[in-house]
Formats: C-alpha cells, sequence, structure tokens
C-alpha cells in the first residue's frame, strides 16, 4: 500500500478508536462491540510496528507505553493548586454568604459534587496532552504523565488546538475499588481502606501497566488560564471543558441564593450512595469570574469559593462491616 495511504489509514484509526475510547469512557454509552474495538487497537499498533515513522504522541496505543519510572520528576505549578475552605454546617454556608454578599452584591453559585479522590493539574500545547500532575504542596507536585495516560477518559488531543492547563480530581470507581480489594485479599495483601487511598496509592505507581489495571478515571473541574481565552464564568468554563472533550461531572448546578445551595446539598447528601464513586462534600463557587477576582485568594484558598463536608458516617455501622467482614 503507497506510503501516503498508510498514513491516511492511521490516522482514521486513532480517530476511531478515540471517538469509541469517548463514548465508551466519557459518555458511558459503548458504540461498538469490545471485540470491534480490539480488532482496531490491534491493526493500529500492527501498522505502528510496520511505519513507526506514522505513530503519534496522541495514539491510543500511547496510552500504556511508558516503561517503569525510576522515580517522579518534580512540576512546579505556574498557577498555584489552592485547596478549599471547610464549612461544615448551615451557619458557616450562610456565614459564607454573607460575606460575599457584603462584598460583590448579588451572586450566583455554581455547586459541584465534591469527589473524593485526588486533585490533579493537566497541561496540552495545541491541543495535546503534554503534562499531568499531582497537586504536591500546591505549589510543587510530582509529574505523573504517563500515569495519567492510562485514564481513558482523560483525552490525549483535545477537539480544539488550544494550549490549556485544567484541574480536576483523579479517583477509584467504587465498583473498580470493591474488585481491586478482592484480588488483594485473594493475594494476601493489604487491603486499601477507601477508594481515595486506592487511587493515590495507584497514581504513585511507578510502573504505567500496573496503573492501567486499576482502572482509574478522572472529573476535570476548571480551566486554570480561562481569562486569557476570554471565558467570563465558572459555568461557562465547565461547558468549554465539554467542548474540549474533556469528562466533567454532569451535576453541577448554578444557584441564585444559599437556599437553594442547601437544597443542592440535601439532595446529593440523600443521594450520595446511588453514586458510582465516592463523595465527601459540595463545592460551592462563586459563578463569575470578575467578583471572583474582587473576592481574590488567600496564599491557601480562594476566598470565593468552598467546601461543604458531610457529617462523617456513623462509626457503628463501619465497625457492624468490619465484624461482618472478617
Ligand atoms: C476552586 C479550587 C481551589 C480550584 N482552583 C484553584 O486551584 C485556583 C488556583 C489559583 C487561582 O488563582 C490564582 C492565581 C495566581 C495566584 C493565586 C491564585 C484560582 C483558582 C478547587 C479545589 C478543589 C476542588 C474539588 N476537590 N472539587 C471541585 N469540584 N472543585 C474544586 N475546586
Amino acid at each position: 500500500m503507497a506510503q501516503h495511504d498508510v498514513k491516511k489509514q492511521m490516522a482514521e484509526l486513532r480517530e476511531q478508536i478515540e471517538k469509541h475510547n469517548y463514548a465508551y469512557y466519557v459518555l458511558d454509552q459503548p458504540s461498538i462491540s469490545d471485540a470491534e474495538y480490539d480488532e482496531l487497537m490491534r491493526k493500529l499498533m500492527e501498522l505502528e510496528e510496520q511505519y513507526p515513522q506514522y505513530k503519534t504522541p496522541d495514539s491510543p496505543s500511547q496510552r500504556v507505553g511508558g516503561a517503569p519510572l525510576e522515580a517522579f520528576k518534580k512540576v512546579t505549578h505556574r498557577v498555584p493548586m489552592l485547596s478549599l475552605s471547610n464549612a461544615f454546617n448551615e451557619g458557616d454556608l450562610r456565614d459564607f454568604d454573607r460575606r460575599v454578599r457584603q462584598e460583590v452584591g448579588d451572586v450566583r453559585y455554581v455547586c459541584e459534587l465534591k469527589i473524593d479522590g485526588l486533585a490533579v493539574s493537566l497541561r496540552y500545547e495545541d491541543g495535546y496532552f503534554v503534562q499531568g500532575a499531582t497537586r504536591g504542596d500546591g505549589t510543587t507536585g510530582e509529574d505523573i504523565t504517563e500515569n495519567l495516560k492510562t485514564i481513558r477518559s482523560l483525552p490525549l488531543r483535545l477537539q480544539k488546538q488550544v494550549t490549556v492547563e485544567v484541574r480536576g480530581e483523579a479517583y477509584m470507581p467504587r465498583k473498580s475499588f470493591e474488585k481491586l480489594n478482592e484480588q488483594r485479599k485473594m493475594n494476601g495483601e493489604e487491603l486499601f481502606a477507601n477508594p481515595r487511598n486506592a487511587a493515590a496509592g495507584s497514581l504513585r505507581q511507578l510502573d504505567p501497566k500496573i496503573v492501567a489495571a486499576r482502572q482509574l478515571d478522572v472529573f476535570i473541574y476548571s480551566v486554570v488560564n480561562s481569562e486569557e481565552i476570554g471565558l467570563v464564568s465558572h459555568s461557562e468554563s465547565l461547558r468549554y471543558l465539554d467542548e474540549l472533550g474533556f469528562k466533567t461531572n454532569p451535576t453541577w448546578q448554578v444557584c441564585e441564593t444559599i437556599d437553594a445551595v442547601l437544597a443542592y446539598i440535601e439532595k446529593w447528601h440523600e443521594r450520595r450512595t446511588s453514586l458510582p464513586y465516592d463523595i465527601d462534600g459540595i463545592v460551592i463557587k462563586v459563578d463569575a469570574f470578575a467578583q471572583q477576582k474582587q473576592l481574590g485568594a488567600t496564599a491557601k484558598s480562594p476566598r470565593w469559593a468552598i467546601a461543604y463536608k458531610f457529617p462523617a458516617e456513623e462509626v457503628v455501622t463501619q465497625l457492624v462491616d468490619i465484624e461482618l467482614s472478617v
């Protein structure tokens, strides 16, 4: 087959595979059978073997490429990864709302689930995934690019050729956590206490092949250089993330009043056990970037956002679980 046609055929295979990846891992709507998917992957990898000059960094074959690392490189975040201050009850939330309104007047909030995973920062250049890092101390994190590439819902190439830095939460779905602990129990290995620890432990693995087997996932929740891109609000940046092909959490909601925020919290506190992943609270953010700027940030956390933490589960139920499981 002529060289030109091979290059074209490989580009088409990459396109098709990533389209099916998106449908399966981002939209949760499989578009072909596993057998057909595997056949496309086999064909692409065969052609990449024969014509390595046509292999590209965004090829799905590169997701589990890397050899085990000796150690993780350090990464300095150009924009610090801040943490959220906490609210534990309705009074804390009303105090937050009162302070915000005193400073910026009428305000709209965006409420989001607080996924119980670990914060990651992802950099893309001209639409290509170039680097991923942990939060670390907020200024310096660890380069876990190779490990993040194994997360199927993380796009290796965006739908637009933009240079963007995004933040999100890597996590382990509860089903994957239960399966992993069953395997570890069979192998007489120490069990992970919860999905958050399992996700953190998995992303700290130096061998990407082990990470790939852990079935991690990620929700993206903010664009760091949003104003540079011309976005004016947090809700607009969430829609922009969807357009780029990221997996965002679809439960976010604009709330015009703190009572609407409290209703959202009540709703998701009740529904949390029906979610396929753990959440440890709700994040409330001022929507308009102009108002976020007015409120600013302390060295540690933004003054325009707060995390409402769900009360810890009654210990009694957990003890019963442990007694039953031994
Ligand atoms: C709001 C922010 C703290 C991210 N934002 C930032 O990290 C951040 C960082 C510098 C910013 O601006 C600065 C730029 C330069 C210097 C100082 C601040 C603004 C936001 C955050 C943290 C954790 C979250 C979580 N677990 N779940 C959801 N759903 N959202 C979350 N959002």
